[in-house]
């Protein structure tokens, strides 16, 4: 097998803050030791509730922040110190989508002029080759030369992010982080882009980290899916065996809440207790006051991520113990 494009080795990521009457500082762990290989061509959804620290994690994979310890390797060399002229250069291989592409564009400056400004900063090619590279750009992600010529205001939602998208594929990157790319967008123009996205990836071989609380969306476009819970990821595998039977009973929680079009619903599990909050993280499991089959062991130990099946990791004491949770072997079966 080819070495990974991106591999993730144990990061940790720590904010300090100010909690309580008295303001006291404290460290908040927002990423808690989270490991992971990106293969060349796939995309690798990452899924959780808010404040699971899936961005963290798409900012420290893409060297936009240091993490703490644990480390980040591009195209098996280390991630370059944040900002170096050698992570400035690596940068044009690696891009970032986020979910506000009008926050994202500059509103002073037509769409074409944002999507050669990458040729223009590096001086790629003479005038009229950028010029027909910025159409070709466009008309890739599905805007017209005419299209370019507005200003972001004058687009809609969907266009926009097709724009951010064209621009970020100027510098032919090899890999990209699309964090919530769609979930600003309505759902009739989420669908479209989700589209263009995997027909752009499949085109340019991309590989992709989407980062999504939205299952729905995650299934669309991964090949496989990586469930982060308190800033640790709780399952990890291919994504059509992970939706089909959800081991971990965080993920079957996820998924029970997002049936899959032609799927048998199964019964809805729905999560009582606390949303989860790295500023008061439960001693033992993260998950273990959420989760009804929790026992004496998961209110003191942490759960590792462990291997289950070659394609299948989780993090859960009930595999350990051998109980997996009846509907997810039923699933499995
Ligand atoms: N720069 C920062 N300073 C302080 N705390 C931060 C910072 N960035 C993230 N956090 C905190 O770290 C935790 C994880 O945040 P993160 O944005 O990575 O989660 P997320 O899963 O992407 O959620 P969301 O979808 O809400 O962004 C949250 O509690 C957040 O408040």
């Amino acid at each position: 097998m080819t070495a990974p494009l991106v591999k993730v080795d144990a990061i940790v990521r720590s904010y300090r803050m100010r909690t309580g009457m008295f303001g006291r500082v404290t460290d908040l762990r927002a990423v808690d030791g989270v490991s992971l290989d990106i293969r060349r061509g796939e995309t690798l959804g990452l899924v959780g509730e808010s404040g699971s620290g899936k961005s963290t994690t798409g900012r420290m994979v893409l060297g936009l922040e240091a993490p703490d310890s644990g480390s980040v390797a591009f195209d098996q060399a280390a991630m370059p110190t944040t900002g170096s002229p050698a992570w400035r250069s690596q940068r044009a291989r690696m891009q970032m989508i986020f979910q506000d592409p009008l926050g994202a564009l500059d509103r002073r400056w037509t769409i074409a002029r944002q999507v050669r400004e990458p040729f223009d900063i590096h001086a790629i090619g003479d005038d009229a080759s950028r010029a027909a590279r910025t159409d070709e750009l466009l008309l890739s992600v599905g805007l017209s030369h005419d299209q370019g010529l507005r200003y972001p205001h004058e687009l809609s939602g969907g266009q926009r992010q097709r724009a951010v998208i064209a621009r970020a594929l100027a510098t032919r990157p090899d890999f990209l982080v699309c964090d919530e790319p769609v979930s600003a967008l309505d759902v009739s123009i989420q669908a479209q882009v989700i589209n263009l996205l995997i027909d752009l990836q499949a085109e340019l071989g991309l590989t992709m980290l989407f980062i999504s609380h939205d299952l729905r969306v995650v299934r669309q476009i991964s090949r496989r899916v990586a469930v982060m819970y308190l800033g640790r990821i709780v399952e990890l595998g291919d994504a059509d065996h992970l939706f089909a039977a959800p081991q971990h009973p965080y993920t079957r929680a996820l998924v029970s809440a997002s049936p899959a079009p032609g799927r048998r619903s199964t019964e809805r599990i729905v999560l009582t207790g606390d949303p989860p909050n790295p500023a008061a993280r439960p001693a033992g499991c993260a998950f273990h006051p959420r989760c009804s089959h929790a026992f004496a062991r998961c209110r003191v130990e942490s759960p590792t991520l462990v291997e289950i099946t070659p394609d299948r990791s989780v993090a859960c004491h009930l595999i350990d113990a051998g109980t997996v949770p009846a509907a997810a072997s039923e699933a499995a079966a």
